[in-house]
């Protein structure tokens, strides 16, 4: 076979976990890179040449992480708030008000340098396609300006002006606000919409005008819903036919059933067909704010497809440890280390609308590739709290990592 300039063959990869929708693991592997994406992938024995060779040491390969949820703008520290809760306090929205003031004072130089931090440490643990979002801002000027310091770092910015309402404003007149001018001043950075839907943040009527004033705008839709309580969240995220509602701790039948109404029109075993709402769990949250986890194992047998962030953020969740949260999701959510996989990279995909081009390792897709010190991709839960990444390849580059 002959290969296009500027291939790079990765070898002797002890056995590659794809994610694609047959859950194909190849032993003995071997990866093809051209340009940007993956031109090949299969047992070494039938690689084809390339120009250049790079020895994976009998190392797992996977997929990059694709975190679909984070929050990473942001100052200030909230570790005495993690500590009382540890003691006992129940986590409250109104934290977030103590990191919009600490963020505030930020200078965009200091605020970009701590954005691009986060990133760069989710990247050297695998994560090749990030999300984040606004949301510590809450004044016209700071969540346009948390936006296009986000959008200079992350690959895809949500716009949640809708997170709290501010000290002091009504909470009417601040909705209003998100839905006119703060919208308007943002849409130039942000793809997508969210909106805090709980108890101590925005309720359901609220809630409702954010969508729909975010639909109109263009933007894809999100919602942060049933984390503290049962609520409308889940229900209305999948009216608005939002790509995914995250954390869904509290959820009733009504809630799984909507949501596996939403992927009716979606065939898993081709991964084509209309999609539908994601469940977005988020399992270092429910630990950091000792809630219930998430139930990912009902949902996927209820045939909801589901994803697994981080959720990084200084209030409930400050890790953007992926492998964390698939080893979570394994030992206590009681998925298979390849559904957990799989959630946390074409789930995650799938819940910003991206998964024809990241999320698994087929031919086409972007090469995004993360090998582990490790011989299968189980170690991921089998050995938890490791550190077990490797290098990480991006778009075909060695992004992180040393070979
Ligand atoms: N729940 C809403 N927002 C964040 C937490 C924000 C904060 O407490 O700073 C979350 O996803 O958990
Ligand atoms: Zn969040």
């Amino acid at each position: 076979m002959s290969t296009a300039p500027n291939s790079t063959l990765i070898t002797n990869i002890a056995e590659v976990f794809t994610a694609d929708a047959t859950q194909s693991v190849i032993r003995d592997a071997a990866i093809l890179v051209e340009g940007e994406n993956i031109a090949w992938i299969g047992p070494l024995a039938d690689a084809p040449e390339a120009d250049i060779v790079i020895d994976a040491g009998h190392r797992a390969a996977l997929p990059g992480w694709v975190d679909s949820h984070t929050h990473l703008v942001f100052a200030g520290d909230r570790s005495q708030e993690f500590v009382a809760r540890m003691a006992g306090q129940d986590y409250a929205a109104g934290g977030i008000a103590v990191t919009t003031a600490a963020t505030t004072a930020a200078s965009d130089y200091d605020l970009t340098r701590l954005v691009m931090g986060r990133a760069a440490e989710a990247l050297a643990g695998g994560t090749t396609y990030l999300e984040t979002k606004t949301g510590y801002g809450l004044s016209v000027e700071e969540e346009a300006r948390h936006a296009r310091i986000a959008s200079t770092v992350a690959d895809q910015v949500t716009f949640l002006g809708a997170h709290l309402v501010p000290a002091g404003m009504d909470a009417q007149e601040y909705t209003d606000m998100v839905c006119g001018e703060m919208l308007e001043r943002v849409a130039p950075y942000v793809q997508f919409a969210d909106v805090f839907c709980e108890r101590g943040a925005f309720n359901e009527a609220q809630s409702r005008q954010v969508l729909e004033a975010c639909a109109k705008a263009g933007l894809g839709l999100r919602v942060h819903g049933n984390q503290l309580g049962p609520g409308p969240g889940t229900l209305l995220a999948v009216e608005f036919g939002a790509k995914s509602v995250d954390h869904v701790n509290y959820l009733d039948d009504a809630d799984v059933t909507a949501l596996a109404g939403s992927w009716k029109g979606w065939d898993a075993a081709t991964r084509t067909g209309t999609a539908g709402t994601v469940a977005t769990c988020l399992p270092a949250c429910d630990l950091s704010t000792r809630q219930p986890l998430a139930p990912g194992r009902e949902l996927i047998d209820a045939g909801v497809q589901i994803a697994l962030a981080s959720n990084c953020n200084p209030g409930t969740s400050y890790t953007s440890s992926m492998a964390f949260c698939v080893a979570t999701a394994v030992l206590q959510m009681r998925l298979s280390i390849e559904e957990a996989i799989t959630a946390a990279t074409y789930g995650g995909a799938l819940a910003l609308g991206v998964q024809d081009r990241v999320g698994s390792l087929e031919v086409g897709k972007r090469a995004d590739i993360q090998l582990l010190n490790a011989p299968s991709v189980a170690h991921l839960a089998y050995r938890p709290g490791m550190n077990l990444t490797g290098p990480v390849f991006r778009a075909g580059v060695l992004a992180a990592g040393k070979l």
